[in-house]
């Protein structure tokens, strides 16, 4: 491939002689993948700054190099770029001839809820012929192949080849604001632009939820002329992005409680047969759902306004619904035919929890055991609302370990015991051992009580625990069956 041909957007002006007929076999940003005749893009990052690995992407290979940096007498051709961040998307996009350009592209977004309207999206769409790729946090699906994820949305050369091996004919995708901040995205345009929620988390990263927000609402700077956004209208920011595209005249299909919305909530039920009652131009639609709690019953109501830009009746859209098949790790149940109930579930934020407590709740818990904790190195301004939302809402609970990326072990009990004093109303307690801390909720729980574990979904554990399990759900098979052999391990998916 001729380099200057995949530069068009990223270098303004000519490019110097000696780069005119360079050919090159690959483009990276990490010098560990260069090959021989490759781009090497230097990027500075969050940990490192590609900059100084340029000398090794020479060593190994590499015929030219793209930096932000004021570099001279390197023995390849050089090129400083403003941000060679975005450049690097630009890059990548024409590296692979454009791949999104090919397909109906649907961009998820918003602090929660964008799995569970990825999944639900793709069962409508797949049920009724029409092929995804599912491009998210749990892992991406490509032409029906599962590919393990390491990014929400993953860097922009990983994301461009996926797209161009899709052969599908929609890509959904999950859309994060670290994604849109660092130009994962760059060049790519969306069809439909979906907006759940915004909730505090990630302030580490954006600082203010001023910020977050507009991080978000890069996605929709993406909408193509002819696109539609869908937002949720009862969020406080969705009201605000919603104000934000009538003043630009993008097309935005709001839904909600207020009956000026597109699509207005009249009415639902959130615990046994959940239903949520919509009415669109008066026509009802009822949409039901095989899973408990308004969090999803909203996410279906993104999936369903969606789904009906498609040529796909409003009967097969709420048919698919009524059947969904459910997101591994996002309300999870594990009922015995006596005992409590337990629910594994990924909440990670205070509002998250907030809907998982209340869930429980209206399904008639009787008493509720909530065990969780803090990812290490995460926004940790979140933590106080998170144990006095939990506090408030749950009749026991358990504090314990998360992941402790790169915390310590001492550290993390000290502020959890710290977080309990200062934020609980004394019902709570901390276990560190988080296998332990799920055995002393079984032990204790009683038909009819709820034991809810969440954070961790079906990510498997970073660390060592008491018991011989490897993720929340193998801890509860464990439990739940231990009187019935050796445990063999049940190998999460
Ligand atoms: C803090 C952060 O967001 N980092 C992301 C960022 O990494 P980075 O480019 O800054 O990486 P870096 O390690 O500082 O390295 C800088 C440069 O030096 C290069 N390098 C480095 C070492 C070397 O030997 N040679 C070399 O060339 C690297 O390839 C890179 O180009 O860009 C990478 C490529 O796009 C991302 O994979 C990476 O995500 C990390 C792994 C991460 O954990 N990110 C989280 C916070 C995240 O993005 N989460 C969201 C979901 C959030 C949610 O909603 O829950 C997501 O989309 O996943
Ligand atoms: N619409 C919603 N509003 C509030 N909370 C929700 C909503 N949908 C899901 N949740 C809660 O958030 C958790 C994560 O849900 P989901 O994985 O669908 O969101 P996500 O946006 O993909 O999250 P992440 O970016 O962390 O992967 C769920 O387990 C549930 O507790």
């Amino acid at each position: 491939m001729i380099l200057k041909d995949i530069l068009k957007e990223a270098i303004n002006g000519d490019l110097p002689k000696d780069v005119e007929h360079i050919s090159i076999t690959g483009v990276t940003d990490n010098s560990k993948e260069i090959k021989k005749g490759f781009l090497f893009v230097a990027v500075t990052g969050y940990k490192s700054d590609g900059h100084n690995y340029i000398n090794d992407a020479i060593r190994l290979g590499a015929s030219a190099v793209i930096g932000n940096r004021d570099i001279k007498g390197l023995e390849v051709p050089y090129l400083r770029v403003e941000n060679s961040r975005k450049a690097l998307g630009q890059i990548a996009k024409r590296f692979y001839g454009d791949p999104s350009n090919q397909k109906i592209m649907i961009g998820i977004t918003g602090t929660n809820g964008k799995t569970t309207t990825s999944y639900m999206l793709q069962q409508i769409l797949e049920e009724n012929g029409v092929t995804c790729s599912v491009i998210g946090t749990i892992q991406h699906i490509i032409n029906g192949n599962k590919v393990d994820s390491h990014n929400t949305t993953p860097g922009t050369m990983e994301l461009n080849s996926l797209l161009a091996e899709s052969r599908d004919m929609v890509v959904i995708m999950e859309v994060s604001s670290h994604g849109l901040a660092q130009y994962r995205l760059e060049g790519i345009e969306f069809d439909f632009c979906v907006f759940t929620n915004l909730y505090h988390d990630h302030l580490d990263f954006h600082g203010t939820m001023k910020d977050y927000f507009l991080a978000k609402l890069l996605l929709f700077e993406k909408l193509k002329p002819s696109g539609l956004a869908v937002i949720n209208g009862d969020d406080f920011w969705g009201g605000k992005l919603q104000e934000y595209l009538w003043e630009k005249n993008v097309s935005a299909f709001v839904f909600g409680k207020s009956n000026r919305c597109d699509l207005a909530i009249t009415n639902y039920n959130t615990a046994t047969n959940p239903f949520i009652l919509l009415n669109e131009n008066h026509d009802f639609v009822k949409i039901e759902l095989p899973l408990p709690g308004l969090h999803n019953l909203y996410n279906a109501t993104a999936a369903y306004s969606v789904a009906k830009m498609f040529p796909i009746s409003k009967q097969e859209i709420l048919t698919s619904l009524k059947r969904f098949s459910g997101v591994p790790g996002r309300f999870e149940i594990y009922k015995k035919a006596t005992g409590p109930t337990i629910v594994i579930d990924y909440a990670h934020t205070a509002d998250a929890i907030h809907h998982m407590l209340q869930t429980a709740k209206e399904c008639g818990a009787k008493k509720i055991y909530h065990i969780f904790g803090f990812r290490g190195g995460r926004d940790t301004t979140k933590r106080a609302e998170m144990v006095k939302v939990s506090s408030e809402h749950s009749d026991v609970l358990i504090l314990t370990m998360d992941d402790l990326n790169s915390d310590g072990i001492e550290g993390m009990e000290s502020t959890l015991n710290k977080l309990l004093s200062d934020y609980s109303a004394g019902n709570g307690k901390v276990i560190p051992d988080r296998t332990f801390a799920i055995q002393e909720a079984l032990q204790a729980g009683k038909e009819g009580d709820w034991i809810i574990i969440t954070g961790k979904g079906i990510e498997k554990y970073e660390q060592k625990f008491g018991l011989p399990t490897i993720s929340d759900k193998e801890t509860v098979l464990y439990l739940q069956n231990k009187d019935q052999g050796d445990f063999i391990g049940y190998f999460d998916q």
